[in-house]
């Protein structure tokens, strides 16, 4: 086994609703490792708590307890040293300006990427994700699956040993879905260890090297392709949509 890149223990996230002085737990409780290599991917329905999860362990959002280790250097104890290990790519239409290579040099500088660095570890992130050809264009011209892979250039300009991926192929039409997918399992080859979250089942099923079924902001589930199918008392030739609808109709039965 490859050594484990990213450890949480025990995290949990609430929020204060300030009218009923009750709390929500989002985050209730999640404990997982991620090995260098391992493509680790979070499935569960919306509200289950994936992107609460990620900012948690992502010094996004303090966890209101609970610990983080990444590559054994304590998240909440030495925020930014950590964070210098961690790509974070949360995606989407926005949050760019100007040229490709403007942002991603922006960004670089923003995460205190050494000056003498920052140059080729844009052009290597520009390259990896295929966009070194366009850097020089307005991302205003840029298509939704170019946007997701500058995000995750973005993701990549300090090099890091853990990237997170969240919902990385909503919204692409099909090509640019296997182009991304193609990527993802690239960069987890390359030693990096992924966690992911997605809607798309066959994401899930093409990269998880191990799958988390998160609902109420708890794992239910933790373990390999084949065995979410016993777990969820499917056929085996059954696909994974199948298995995850079983599940998500026992969790329900279980609240009522
Ligand atoms: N800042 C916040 N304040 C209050 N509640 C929040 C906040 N952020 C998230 N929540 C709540 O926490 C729960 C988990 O949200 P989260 O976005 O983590 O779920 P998710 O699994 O990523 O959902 P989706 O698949 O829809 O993206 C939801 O009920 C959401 O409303």
């Amino acid at each position: 086994m490859t050594k484990i890149v990213l450890k949480a223990t025990n995290i949990r996230r609430y929020f204060k609703n300030q009218k009923s002085k009750t709390e929500f737990h989002a985050v209730d409780g999640i404990s997982f490792s991620v090995h260098a290599g391992e493509i680790a991917s979070f499935v569960g329905p919306n509200g289950a708590g994936k992107t609460t999860l990620l900012k948690s362990i992502s010094n996004y959002l303090l966890p209101n307890s609970g610990q983080v280790e990444v590559t054994g250097i304590n998240l909440l104890k030495h925020p930014r040293q950590a964070r210098r290990q961690l790509g974070v790519v949360f995606g989407g239409d926005r949050g760019f300006y100007a040229s490709a290579r403007d942002n991603l040099e922006f960004f670089a500088r923003l995460l205190a990427v050494k000056e003498k660095n920052v140059k080729a570890n844009v052009q290597e992130a520009l390259e990896t994700v295929n966009l070194a050809d366009v850097a020089a264009k307005n991302t205003g011209s840029f298509s939704k699956g170019m946007l997701q892979r500058l995000h995750i250039a973005r993701g990549l300009i300090n090099k890091p040993k853990i990237l997170m991926l969240d919902e990385l192929t909503a919204g692409l039409d099909v090509e640019s879905v296997i182009t991304i997918r193609k990527l993802v399992k690239r960069l987890a080859k390359e030693g990096r260890g992924i966690i992911l979250t997605s809607h798309n089942m066959n994401d899930i099923e093409t990269l998880a090297d191990k799958i988390y079924l998160i609902g109420s902001g708890r794992i239910h589930y933790e373990g390999s392709l084949a065995g979410v199918k016993t777990f969820a008392h499917v056929d085996e030739n059954a696909s994974l949509t199948d298995a995850y609808l079983a599940v998500a109709d026992q969790l329900k039965r279980r609240q009522v």
